[in-house]
């Protein structure tokens, strides 16, 4: 889990890379504009840590997901996996190492086969990689149920009885059969209800430190990464513009959007349940069409003629914390907003009026 030094070493790499979608067109199908789903990520995430990923929807999370786990191909760019590089390993040679890279879905409705009772659900994976005799397979199954918060009577059901909160503990024991070190999480929780949500959130806390799992987690709410994560990574259309451990991102977000996304949270009535869903203000433009420069400068309260033509990269602003914005220097300290004022374009007024008064004082826009 450390080198000799006791730094953390990364179980996944992931450099420059790259997921287009789309058609070269044929001879009655005009060429379409690719889809650039994932356009030069670059993240490392640490053993034992939970890196979030979030981001609107199409921002291409589950696509970064699914290129990571070779689900998918990727374009261009480079996977490593405990230090090996899987980009271009056959799916033979992927079999070993998939064992130790699982994934846990958002629907459990969908992700579970309704025919199957929970004991052959759960025993699957471990037929498939050919582990362990029927006895060995049965003790493995009960010893899964129990973590997860089911108990034995429960193996011989059929999913379809369960509730949504209990097939995803199904989901997770699924994904953890085959003793995994990465466990990408794509939205675990969106699709419970919100009072079922904490249980499973909290569960997959536990089950973390009991089994030194890693997880890459990609959620819509912010709430849910605010308790889950230790880093985070913000997606705006096919790119990182930030990343940051959580306090410092929570603390000092560097990035216009990743400010947008905090101040468009919702602040509950009381009594009523928060749903802290990742959406910003204004429209996000298409991943086939993404504006020239800053891809966020559309909706950019601080854009100026630079991020029209230049794209910013990450660079870093403080102890391992990046942002990709020419201007991330120049706003305002962050201070959340008030509840009242709550919406993302208060917030970007606020921040509008900052760097105003700003460039005023230093005569640089
Ligand atoms: N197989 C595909 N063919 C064409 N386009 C695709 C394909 N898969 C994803 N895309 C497009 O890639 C972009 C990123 O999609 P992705 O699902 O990765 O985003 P996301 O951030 O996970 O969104 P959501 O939160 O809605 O799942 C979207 O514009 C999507 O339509």
């Amino acid at each position: 889990m450390f080198d000799a030094d006791g730094r953390s070493k990364p179980l996944l790499e992931v450099e420059g890379l790259v997921r287009h979608f789309g058609s070269a067109g044929g001879l009655f199908k005009p060429a379409r504009a690719p889809v650039r789903a994932v356009d030069g990520v670059s993240f490392a995430v640490m053993r034992g840590e939970t890196l979030a990923l979030v981001g609107e929807s199409g921002s291409g999370k589950s696509t970064t997901a699914r290129l990571v786990l070779r689900l998918i191909d990727s374009s261009a760019g480079r996977i490593r996996f405990d230090g090996q590089d899987i980009t271009d390993l056959s799916q033979r040679a992927l079999r070993p190492l998939r064992q130790r890279m699982q994934m846990v879905f958002q629907d459990p409705f969908a992700s579970l086969d309704p025919r199957l009772k929970v004991r052959q659900t759960l025993e699957e994976p471990l037929i498939v990689h050919g582990m362990g005799n029927a006895a060995e397979r049965r003790a493995r199954v009960d010893e899964l149920l129990g973590l997860v918060g089911l108990s034995q009577h429960h193996a011989d059901r059929y999913t379809h009885e369960f509730s949504g909160g209990q097939r995803q503990r199904v989901g997770i024991a699924r994904a953890l059969m085959l003793h995994p070190d990465l466990v990408v999480c794509d939205e675990p929780v969106s699709a419970l209800d919100v009072s079922i949500q904490a249980q499973v959130v909290n569960l997959l806390k536990d089950l973390q430190a009991r089994l030194r799992l890693t997880y890459l987690f990609i959620a819509h709410d912010l709430a849910v990464v605010k308790h889950m994560a230790d880093r985070v990574a913000v997606m705006y259309l096919g790119q990182l513009v930030e990343i940051a451990p959580k306090h410092s991102l929570f603390a000092n977000p560097r990035h216009p959007y990743t400010r947008m996304l905090l101040d468009a949270i919702p602040r509950p009535q009381p009594g009523e349940p928060s749903r802290h869903q990742a959406q910003a203000a204004g429209e996000v433009a298409s991943p086939a069409s993404a504006p020239a420069g800053c891809r966020f400068h559309p909706r950019c309260p601080f854009a100026i003629d630079r991020c029209r033509v230049e794209e910013p990269v990450l660079e870093p602003t403080e102890a391992g914390h990046m942002a990709a914005c020419h201007r991330k220097n120049e706003l305002a300290p962050w201070e959340a907003a008030a509840p009242a004022a709550a919406s993302g374009s208060v917030a970007a007024l606020r921040l509008a009026l900052y760097a105003k008064r700003k460039a005023a004082s230093t005569g640089t826009v």
